[in-house]
């Protein structure tokens, strides 16, 4: 596959075949960052190999951390709760990197943030967490709340109000740097707290390496004592839930028989949510331990689900929605307008220059269900790798082939996703890329 490339997407007529579901996105972020937090050596089993979990070991590496890739594992030398100094980082286009990253960042006396995405990740808010670490006493500075960023501490903790209700990557920052101060941080979550999945997540990791922590059931407040240290010798990378919705999707809405594993039933992933929606819209889909059999063809039927706790598998289930009888509306999504592009409105747009008709409120996404799609469009990827997953399954039920442009950017979580279809069956062609 050519670096950047365009993606031409033909009908396939249906899926067959076992695949192994990737390791996960935000388990492998969230281990390597603990890791390096540690003062010895971890062993992350499984890591996942996308741009994303590729910008964190680059940043830890820049920082100070012992990175070796060992197979499918990453060996990482902590430097505990002293990263480097005078280190420019950049996270490239990775929202959670970006923010964990930074609230870690003031541990050190001086980090400086950019990125090589000034249109995607550099228009993402920041100034929550900014506003946040700044009340804390560390020194901020920022272009108006976004990159380029530079922060430095030293912080001592105490009581910390962050507000939660346009990311929960904010409050996670803020737990993994909390265990290293000498207070620790006793925090609050306000506003309308959003996407509790992921702060589980961070919560699980916390624990696993060794950190105490207590948190009030609603997630509100959560209280992470202070001078605490990482520790863990080895940890393996669950499957991810959020691309293998994907592939259940894609799975769903074409015949065939589609088998998936590595998807442990008892994980905090939201994302795992996507398995009952899709059996809520009709699909046929069986669990046999950690694997997951669809077959595939069955009528859909729209739903109404307020999305929150999994809004990282809407961009997939919209496409089995676009093949639904009757509208499906996605609620409490209002976050989605703050990921790598607009995920409410820049999906409507592509949705209805394919065809469909889709409307949206300011925190909410519909779509009406067709029977077929004519294909024969070239649709915006929008650099977004969740965007450009939605626009392939369509293309696969399409009539005519469906170009995709600035497909590369699949790397950012699902790096093998068209190898995978293809292994199911389908068919792509990769050209020049019209976009970058
Ligand atoms: O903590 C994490 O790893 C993530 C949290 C979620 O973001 P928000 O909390 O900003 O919704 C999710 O969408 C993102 O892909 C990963
Ligand atoms: C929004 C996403 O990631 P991040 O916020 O980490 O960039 C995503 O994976 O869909």
């Amino acid at each position: 596959m050519p670096d950047s490339f365009d993606v031409v997407v033909h009908p396939a007529r249906e899926l067959r075949g076992t695949l192994r579901a990737q390791p996960s996105k935000n388990y492998t972020t969230r281990y390597l960052l603990a890791a390096a937090l540690t003062a010895g050596e971890v062993r992350v089993v499984g890591v996942a190999t996308s741009e994303d979990a590729g910008a964190m070991l680059r940043c830890l590496e820049a920082w100070g951390a012992g990175v070796e890739l060992i197979g499918d594992d990453a060996v990482i030398r902590g430097f505990g709760a002293k990263p480097h100094a005078g280190v420019t980082l950049n996270p490239g286009n990775a929202g959670a990197v970006a923010r964990f990253l930074m609230g870690v960042s003031v541990l050190t006396t001086g980090t400086r943030f950019v990125t090589d995405y000034p249109d995607s990740l550099g228009k993402r808010p920041q100034g929550d967490l900014l506003e946040a670490l700044s009340r804390l006493g560390a020194q901020v500075s920022s272009e108006d709340g976004r990159f380029p960023i530079a922060l430095s501490g030293p912080v001592r903790g105490g009581p910390l109000e962050v507000s939660a209700e346009k990311s929960s990557q904010y409050a996670s920052a803020l737990m993994f740097l909390a265990p290293l101060l000498p207070a620790g941080l006793d925090l609050h979550l306000t506003g309308d707290i959003k996407s509790h999945a992921p702060l589980r997540q961070t919560l699980d990791t916390l624990s696993a390496f060794g950190i105490r922590a207590t948190a009030s059931s609603d997630l509100a407040r959560i209280s992470i004592p202070g001078a605490q240290t990482y520790q863990a010798s080895r940890i393996m990378v669950p499957g991810d839930y959020p691309g293998s919705a994907a592939i259940l999707a894609a799975a769903a809405i074409l015949p065939g028989e589609v088998r998936l594993s590595n998807l442990r039933e008892n994980d905090l992933q939201g994302e795992r949510e996507a398995v009952n929606v899709l059996r809520e819209m009709g699909a046929d889909i069986v669990r046999t331990g950690d694997s997951l059999t669809v077959r595939g063809g069955q009528p859909l039927r729209a739903v109404t689900r307020d999305s929150d706790g999994f809004t990282d598998a809407v961009q997939a289930l919209t496409a089995a929605a676009a093949f639904a009888e009757g509208q499906t509306t996605w609620e409490n999504v209002y976050t989605l307008r703050l990921k790598e592009c607009d995920r409410i409105s820049d999906t409507r747009r592509e949705l209805e220059k394919l065809g469909f008709t889709a409307s949206e409120t300011n925190d909410s996404l519909s779509i009406v269900g067709a029977a077929s799609v004519a294909g024969g469009v070239t649709a915006d990827g929008h650099g977004d790798h969740r965007m450009i997953m939605l626009l392939t399954l369509i293309g696969l039920r399409a009539t005519s082939p469906v170009r995709i442009t600035g497909a590369h950017h699949i790397r950012k979580s699902y790096p093998m996703f068209f190898r995978h279809l293809e292994e199911l069956g389908a068919s792509f062609e990769y050209v020049a890329a019209t976009r970058d």
